[in-house]
């Protein structure tokens, strides 16, 4: 079986009006959770060939000092995956990965949760399906991924696959964007929500900046706590309260709250 992407099924936009983009906020009173594919960095062909260039890290350093250390990735991949990715830059930052399954924070250190027998059984099926039907094979911390976007017309294939084999070991598959995943329970709407128990962000209001289905818990999530999501997308249903169109959109936002939180070097970023 497939899995709902969210229990709770997104806001529609009224009369199909699309919806704003974000004014700055005061840096003193958010915390700033960001999804990473598609909203930090350009999607790619395949999971490895994304591009992270130095001044993604060097934003996000700035933007957590401008805020007093309150910035987060909120992210489907794996805290491993993000570290190998950002280097040195994801040292100070706050991490939820495996869509919220794993968190590593100052305050509760890497929470990470064991591989279970069905998993590791799970995920050598999925690696002798992905070989036979010619996708693209992502292992992970907690999960495994199977990628169809250089096969999009393998679509069916994956889906079906992978919620035979997730179903057979007790797991669900769940859609993202030309890919589906079969993983343990995790919920990036919940991660907010446990993250936002840190002392550094306790008390301040949660943007969440994503473009992807399991985004939709982390701006329902937002919105609860009195803050706002960040749709990264073309207009859709959707529970964000703003939107922008696309990762270049977001990263002059960025540069935009940087400027005027009084950040000297934001433009050598651009
Ligand atoms: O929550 P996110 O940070 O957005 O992670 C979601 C998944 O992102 C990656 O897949 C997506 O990006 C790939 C590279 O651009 C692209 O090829 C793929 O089609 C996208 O679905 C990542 O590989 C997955 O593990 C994440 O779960």
């Amino acid at each position: 079986m497939i899995a709902s992407p969210s229990p709770n099924p997104p806001r529609g936009v009224p009369g199909g009006r699309d919806l704003s983009a974000p004014p700055l906020p005061d840096p003193a009173t958010v915390s700033l959770f960001f999804d990473f594919d598609g909203t930090l960095v350009e999607l790619a062909p395949t999971p490895d060939a994304i591009i992270v260039d130095d001044a993604l890290g060097m934003r996000l350093a700035r933007l957590s000092e401008a805020t007093g250390g309150r910035v987060a990735i909120v992210t489907g991949r794996s805290i491993a995956q993000i570290d190998r990715l950002m280097g040195r830059h994801a040292e100070g930052l706050a991490i939820a990965g495996s869509h919220g399954a794993e968190r590593r924070t100052p305050a509760e250190g890497h929470v990470l949760p064991a591989r279970t027998p069905e998993l590791e059984a799970a995920t050598e099926a999925l690696r002798t399906f992905a070989e036979a039907e010619r996708l693209v094979f992502e292992a992970k911390t907690l999960g495994v991924s199977l990628h169809y976007r250089t096969v999009p017309e393998r679509e069916a294939v994956a889906r079906e696959g992978a919620a035979r084999i997730a179903g057979a070991y007790g797991l669900s598959a769940h859609p993202g964007k030309m890919m589906v995943e079969v993983r343990l329970p995790g919920d990036k709407g919940a991660a907010v929500h446990a993250m936002m128990q840190d002392p550094a962000m306790a008390g301040t209001k949660p943007w969440f900046f994503g473009d992807d289905v399991t985004d939709e818990d982390g701006f329902a999530a937002a919105a609860a706590l009195s803050g706002a999501g960040v749709l990264i997308d073309p207009p859709r249903d959707t529970a964000a309260t703003y939107r922008l169109d696309d990762v270049a959109a977001l990263r002059g936002w960025i540069d935009a709250l940087l400027a005027r939180s009084g950040d000297r070097a934001t433009e050598r970023l651009a």
